[in-house]
């Protein structure tokens, strides 16, 4: 049953695999963008459940197998070289849809990919879900609430979005994926969960992912100057990855994707920060004799965001617990590996 109350047809049958002689009692379960940052550290949160199978389909634009090689070769684990704007014929029981590329610098490279990725890819995604009766949950975003006029933003919020923007591709697309969801669950008693998920950090992102908390950290730890983007009173609210995905602790996805309700659900940190505020923060953990400076900032860039998670909390039972400034340190930790740039003492 829908949180709104809307099904009109009950989900389509599961493959009749599940019911033959060789039932195995496995969760199959298929992560589309598992090579990236938050499909990453999903996937290894998934791995951890020994009744769970996980196959990661990737086209490798933003991940990387490097993500993924602690589960290369386990017999639990399959990886396959996919692009999602293709259809795909595997037999599984949940659809955890994530592949889409987030960071701006990456979405706007190639706008029309971007477009056909949440599109096509989520029709894909939803007719293999209809096709073995998976249930499918939808990576959603913030960007949906656009630049918004409500603070915080609710998910009764519909957004204030510019459809012919250069953000468009992305924010656009995830409007009609989440269309597309809901679409699928009425018209074909499709089981679906949305996550509209806020700024997520934290180790695995790519150094040069172009977002604010791994440009400000691989910057400070370099020594350069971190580049703040005009105006710098615009806000965000971070959200460290372990809240999102954590199996032992909190665990925003697994717990929507195994709930009842389906979304949308705002899943993120209220704690909001400007980007001045986020730099002085980043300057003082890591390197205090880095300049902060600014910088042109990008049209459509969105002044304020914050989610409103009391769905979250009352639905899920989920809130995240990870402040910023113990984010930040953990972070620097990958980043300073990867960088092989060791901390001075
Ligand atoms: N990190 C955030 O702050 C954030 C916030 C809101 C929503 N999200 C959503 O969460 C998901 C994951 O984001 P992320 O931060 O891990 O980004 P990411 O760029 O690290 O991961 C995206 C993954 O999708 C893959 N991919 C892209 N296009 C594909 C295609 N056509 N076919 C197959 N694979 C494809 C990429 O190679 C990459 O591995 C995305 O759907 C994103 O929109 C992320
Ligand atoms: O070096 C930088 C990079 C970015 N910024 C600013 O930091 C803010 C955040 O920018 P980011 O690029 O990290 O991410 P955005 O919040 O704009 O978009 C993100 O929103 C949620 C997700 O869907 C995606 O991960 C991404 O689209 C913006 O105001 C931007 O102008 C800087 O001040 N300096």
């Amino acid at each position: 049953m829908a949180s709104n109350g809307q099904t009109t047809k009950s989900p389509p049958s599961p493959s009749p695999l599940r019911n033959s002689k060789f039932f195995q009692a496995n969760m199959r379960i298929l992560v589309t963008g598992g090579a990236g940052f938050i499909g990453s550290h999903l996937v290894d949160r998934l791995m951890q459940n020994e009744k769970n199978e996980v196959i990661v389909v990737d086209n490798y634009f933003t991940g990387s197998k490097d993500n993924l090689k602690q589960w290369i070769g386990h017999p639990r684990f399959e990886l396959i070289r996919h692009d999602v704007t293709e259809p795909l014929l595997v037999e599984v029981d949940q659809i955890y849809h994530l592949a889409c590329p987030a960071s701006p610098i990456f979405y706007k490279y190639n706008p029309v990919k971007t477009i056909k990725t949440n599109v096509m890819g989520t029709l894909n995604m939803l007719g293999l879900a209809k096709r073995v009766g998976a249930r499918i949950l939808l990576t959603s975003t913030s960007e949906v609430y656009g630049d918004p006029l409500v603070h915080p933003q609710e998910e009764s919020y519909w957004g204030n979005v510019n459809p012919i923007g250069v953000r468009s591709c992305y924010d656009e697309g995830k409007r009609v994926a989440e269309t597309l969801m809901f679409d699928y669950h009425r018209q074909h008693g499709i089981e679906i969960r949305i996550a509209r998920i806020f700024n997520t950090y934290g180790p695995r992102m790519n150094i040069d992912d172009g977002r604010v908390v791994s440009n400000f950290i691989a910057q400070a730890i370099r020594g350069e100057s971190l580049t703040v983007q005009l105006p710098g009173t615009q806000t965000r609210s971070f959200c460290y990855v372990s809240d999102m995905v954590c199996k032992t602790r909190v665990d925003g996805l697994i717990r929507l994707m195994e709930g009842d309700n389906t979304g949308p659900i705002n899943i993120g940190n209220p704690g909001e920060f400007t980007m001045v505020e986020l730099a002085e923060t980043v300057k003082e953990l890591i390197n205090p004799n880095v300049k902060i400076i600014s910088v042109e900032n990008t049209p459509d860039d969105p002044r304020q965001r914050k989610p409103d998670i009391t769905k979250a909390k009352e639905l899920l039972g989920w809130e995240p617990k990870v402040k910023l400034r113990d984010g930040v340190p953990l972070m620097e930790e990958d980043f300073r590996q990867r960088l092989a740039v060791p901390k001075k003492v």
